[in-house]
Parts: structure tokens; C-alpha cells; sequence
């Protein structure tokens, strides 16, 4: 089959031309792409979609090494597109681009350019759809690589607004494939926090994941799932909680009167969780001694807010950090068990939740280390919710998409 290294659009010819050298089952579309969605060198433009229960992650790969002829023979649409999403960084109301994790200078299916990740709320998915027909998709009649539930839940959307067909990928397949590319495309992908408790010791540092086998990914999303992964293709999901990221944010929303993910986040920087939780010293008057437990451990998240008088008295930053630590904590603990029943020390933690959330990162940190006593490593990646994206936009060149 043909796939020539610079060939985009001009493959339109090509390909029919080809269509006799093709499995007898597949027919070939007027872009070029297989009926079945799986196609060895697919047509530009490449993305990536993991549509989430709250936001919907894109990643689009922008060829940079684009020939003259292919850029003469490049339909205007095509052009058109690229030059949107790289020179902006904002799209309709809600889209952003972050900007600070643009990837330069990788390699897919022998192409080499820049990867940028994009996100939207996936409440936002009418306007998206909207935006993209108007910036003349429907025209390209393209396939496009999606994972998370909502490759399944807008799939006939996709093909009605913007005559889209999705390559289906499953999520956690997805997670891994996209975590292991970026990782190794990235030398400071990798990190954990040192000194996670104390403000002025504290930093990330580079941690070397060249040899990472096996290890517990434990992915904060709107919902948490924990995968005990011990090779490439060899994963399996250990456990699960629906106390993860989006209970966080709607708590916090219930809570405080807030509306974002970055206002929640703000609030929880400026408050105290322990005018709002019982702690052990509460109780004891001091430490635990006996079964370790310090003074200043959590013994009741929430524990104080029985009384009528510790309500008048918290603040609404107060409230958005009791939230955030019980959350944190009570998914550290899950992830700590999981880690313990699995027999692994490698904790990696990625998802959105920990998007400008140090306060989580460096409670996970701690709280690993110390109810493992140093056993237990909490790790962290850069492109914490963007794996999954990126994975499904590998995968349409080696596997077939799920019907
Ligand atoms: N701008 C934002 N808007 C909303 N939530 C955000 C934002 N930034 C970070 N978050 C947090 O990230 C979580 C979503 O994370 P992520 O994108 O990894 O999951 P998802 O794919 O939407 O969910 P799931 O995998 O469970 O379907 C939210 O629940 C919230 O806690
Ligand atoms: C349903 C998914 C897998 C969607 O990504 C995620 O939100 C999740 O793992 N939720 C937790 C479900 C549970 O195990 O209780």
C-alpha cells in the first residue's frame, strides 16, 4: 500500500489508483481513507479526541516538514485549519490551547512536526461541532480518532454536523499507548516532588522512567480508575472510584458558590482544611501514639461542621480545601492499597484533576511515602490529562478501531 513519506492530501489520486491492491473488504473513501476507518498512513489533518465526562481533550499534529508539492496540492481547507489552531490559543468561548505543552519536533508514521493539545468542556460539545463546520471540515469527509465515553455518545453527532466518521479507541488502551510515547518523546516528562511538606525545600525533580515495569497508573479524572500495568499491551484495571475529580469540582461548586476548576483551586490555596476537619489532636489531644497516628492526621474529614458555631466561622477557602484534601487523601489511600494487593512500588498519577494542582501532587507525594513508610513512589507526568488523546492518535495507523 502506498504510503510515501510528504504525501497528505495528494494521496487522494494515489490511493484510488491503488484500489485494486487493497483487501478485498475495505473500499476506499474520497479522501482516501478506508471504509473501516483503519487506514496504514491516514489522510491530514491528524487528531487525537478523548471526549471525558467533563472535558474533551484534542490533540492535532501539525506536519512540518511539508514539501512544496504537497503544499501546492493541499486543499485550501487543509490550510486553512492548520493556520487556525497553531496561531491562536483560544477558540469560540471555552477552548483553549496550552500553549506550554506543545510538543516540537516528533516523529509519527515517518512524519515529522509538532503535536499541540487543545481542551474544551465536553458540556461544550454543540458549539464545538458548530465552530468546526464553520472552519469547513464537513468538506474534508475525514476520520477522525476519538476514545473516552464520548466516542461512543457523540458518534452520530460527529457524522451529522460535520460528516466525521470516529475511529473508536478504548480509553485505557489509549492512556498507555499516549503516556509511553510522551514519555519517551519528552526527557522531563517525568517527575515526583521532594520535600513535599515543606514550602521551602520543596521542588520537582526529573525522575528517569526509562525503566518503568511494572507500574500503578492511577488516572484522576471526572471518575478515578487504577491500571496495575506491567508491560506495553499487558495491563489490567485493579480498581475504581467515583469519588474522584468531578466530585471535587461539583462539591466545591455546592459548596462555596464557585464555577470553576481554577476558581476551586484558587479558594482551596487560600484556606485552612483544618477549621473544617476533625483531626487526630481534636480527639487525643495530641498524637495517637500507639497505632501512629499523628495529632495533625485527618481522623474526620468534615468532622467539625456537626457544629453550629464551626460553620459560622469557616470560610469559603476553608470549605474548597477541606474538599481537595478529602478527595486527595481519600484517593491516595485507594491507590496505596491497590499498590500494596499489586506488589508495586511505582505510583504514577495523571488526569486533569492535577491540572494547576500542586496542593493534590504534593499531598499525594507525601501521604504515599509516609503511609509506606519510603517503600512507595508517587510520580507525575506534564501532560497529566492529555494521554489518552494522543494514544488514539497513534493508534489509527497500527490497529483497527472498535466497531
Ligand atoms: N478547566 C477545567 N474545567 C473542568 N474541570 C477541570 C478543568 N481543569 C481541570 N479539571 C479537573 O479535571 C477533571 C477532569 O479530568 P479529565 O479530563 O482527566 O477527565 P475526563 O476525561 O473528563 O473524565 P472521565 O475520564 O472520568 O470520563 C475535572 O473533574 C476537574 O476536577
Ligand atoms: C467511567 C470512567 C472509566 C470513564 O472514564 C471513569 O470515570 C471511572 O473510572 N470512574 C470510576 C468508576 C468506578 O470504578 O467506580
Amino acid at each position: 500500500m502506498h504510503s510515501c513519506k510528504g504525501c497528505s492530501r495528494t494521496r487522494i489520486t494515489n490511493m484510488a489508483e491503488n484500489k485494486k491492491d487493497l483487501p478485498p473488504t475495505a473500499e476506499v473513501t474520497m479522501n482516501g481513507n478506508l471504509e473501516n476507518g483503519f487506514n496504514d498512513n491516514p489522510l491530514m489533518p491528524w487528531f487525537g479526541m478523548d471526549i471525558g465526562g467533563t472535558l474533551c481533550k484534542l490533540v492535532y499534529f501539525e506536519p512540518k516538514d511539508i514539501t512544496n508539492d504537497e503544499l501546492n496540492s493541499e486543499v485550501e481547507t487543509l490550510k486553512n485549519i492548520r493556520r487556525y489552531l497553531t496561531r491562536n490559543s483560544a477558540y469560540g468561548k471555552t477552548g483553549h490551547r496550552d500553549t506550554h505543552l506543545q510538543m516540537n519536533d516528533v516523529v509519527i508514521r515517518d512524519r515529522r512536526g509538532t503535536l499541540h493539545f487543545i481542551r474544551f468542556p465536553t458540556s461544550e460539545m454543540g458549539n464545538f461541532l458548530s465552530l468546526a463546520r464553520s472552519k469547513g471540515l464537513t468538506n474534508l469527509g475525514n476520520i477522525v480518532s476519538a476514545t473516552g465515553g464520548g466516542a461512543y455518545k457523540f458518534e452520530e453527532d460527529f457524522i451529522k454536523e460535520v460528516n466525521m466518521k470516529l475511529a473508536k479507541y478504548d480509553e485505557f488502551d489509549s492512556l498507555i499507548k499516549g503516556m509511553l510515547f510522551v514519555e519517551a518523546n519528552s526527557r522531563t516528562e517525568c517527575y515526583y516532588w521532594a520535600n513535599p511538606t515543606d514550602d521551602t525545600l520543596c521542588a520537582k525533580v526529573n525522575y528517569d522512567f526509562s525503566n518503568p515495569y511494572p507500574f500503578l497508573l492511577v488516572n484522576i479524572g471526572s471518575g478515578v480508575s487504577v491500571l496495575a500495568v506491567h508491560g506495553p499491551d499487558n495491563y489490567k484495571r485493579v480498581s475504581g472510584t467515583s469519588i474522584g475529580g468531578g466530585t471535587f469540582l461539583g462539591l466545591c461548586c455546592l459548596l462555596t458558590g464557585c464555577n470553576t476548576f481554577e476558581e476551586a483551586i484558587e479558594l482551596a490555596t487560600g484556606g485552612d482544611n483544618t477549621h473544617v476537619d476533625k483531626l487526630v489532636r481534636d480527639i487525643y489531644g495530641g498524637d495517637y501514639e500507639r497505632f501512629g497516628l499523628p495529632g495533625d492526621l485527618v481522623a474526620s474529614s468534615f468532622g467539625q461542621m456537626n457544629s453550629r458555631d464551626k460553620r459560622s466561622k469557616v470560610s469559603r477557602e476553608d470549605l474548597a480545601r477541606a474538599t481537595l484534601v478529602t478527595i486527595t487523601n481519600n484517593i491516595g489511600s485507594i491507590a496505596r492499597m491497590c499498590a500494596l494487593q499489586e506488589k508495586i512500588e511505582k505510583v504514577l498519577f495523571i488526569g486533569n484533576f492535577l491540572r494547576v494542582n500542586p496542593i493534590s501532587m504534593k499531598l499525594l507525594a507525601y501521604a504515599m511515602d509516609y503511609w509506606s513508610k519510603g517503600t512507595m513512589k508517587a510520580l507525575f507526568l506534564e501532560h497529566e490529562g492529555y494521554f489518552g488523546a494522543v494514544g488514539c492518535l497513534l493508534q489509527c495507523n497500527e490497529v483497527p478501531p472498535q466497531s
